[in-house]
């Protein structure tokens, strides 16, 4: 386990920037030390934003795209092609504008492809993807992804684990079904927090006044069944990536406010 670092920006715009600059650079380290590099995605506004802003990065091209395997840390199970499926809005962001190799765009199942309505088997056959993908020299049935990222929650939920919810008490299972989801819509498929933990690094997004509280809760030692947040933690780094407004209610102690 790793303890969380905090990066605090002026605001969300700057956050996304320096968020962008900061996933190109390890995109291109882990490209020149392993030959590639693995990144999982988040959906919601924060991680949008922040695809958004690699793609306005003139570095993006620093990036060998064809040897980037992109994986999803959660998907709301909806059709393929639906505008709230979290693949289609990191398609419109950044996906559809750079040369990816779609064999190594590793969405999430669709409410109306083989597995219809059963997100069980969804989850199933996405788990079965990630075990595939695990090598030897990985820690268990998910490959270790260089960066996972994860938008938290006004509830401080991450991914589709939400508070008190089954998902977020899996402990053996590396990919989950979600019902009833408290967000839209209900039915979901997530990473467990093992799934997640096993990454190098985890970065949580949070970004805007909504977010202050669940960050300030998460950082200040709740427990992971009442806060998803801050149970997620990567092998060897943790970083929250804030703007001021979701630090603004952060203890002294982890985010002194700045002297006048
Ligand atoms: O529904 C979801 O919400 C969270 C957070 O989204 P935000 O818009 O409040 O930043 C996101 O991390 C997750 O991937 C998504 O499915």
């Amino acid at each position: 386990m790793s303890t969380p670092q905090l990066v605090v920006h002026h605001d969300k715009e700057l956050m996304a920037q320096a968020a962008a600059a900061r996933l190109i650079t390890k995109i291109v380290d882990s490209q020149a030390s392993r030959g590639s590099a693995s990144v999982v995605l988040t959906g919601g506004r924060n991680g949008n934003g922040l695809l958004a802003a690699l793609a306005a990065a003139p570095a993006r091209d620093a990036i060998d795209w064809s040897r980037l395997d992109l994986w999803w840390g959660d998907e709301r199970y909806l059709p393929e092609g639906d505008p709230e499926r979290n693949v289609t809005q990191a398609r419109a962001a950044l996906l559809d504008s750079v040369p990816l190799d779609p064999e190594r765009v590793h969405a999430m199942p669709a409410s109306d492809g083989p597995h219809g309505t059963d997100v069980e088997a969804a989850a199933e056959a996405y788990a079965a993807e990630l075990a595939k993908a695990a090598g030897p020299e990985n820690h268990g049935s998910v490959p270790t992804f260089d960066v996972l990222m994860l938008g938290v929650g006004p509830d401080t939920h991450v991914a589709s684990l939400f508070p008190e919810l089954p998902a977020v008490r899996e402990t053996e299972r590396t990919v989950v079904g979600v019902h009833g989801a408290p967000k839209p819509p209900p039915t979901r498929i997530s990473l467990t927090l093992p799934a997640i933990r096993a990454a190098r690094e985890v970065w949580l997004l949070a970004a805007g006044e909504d977010k202050a509280e669940a960050a300030a809760i998460a950082l200040s030692g709740a427990g992971e069944i009442q806060a998803p947040a801050a149970g997620a933690y990567g092998r060897a780094r943790t970083l929250w990536l804030l703007d001021s407004a979701a630090a603004s209610q952060l203890p002294r102690s982890l985010y002194p406010p700045a002297s006048p």
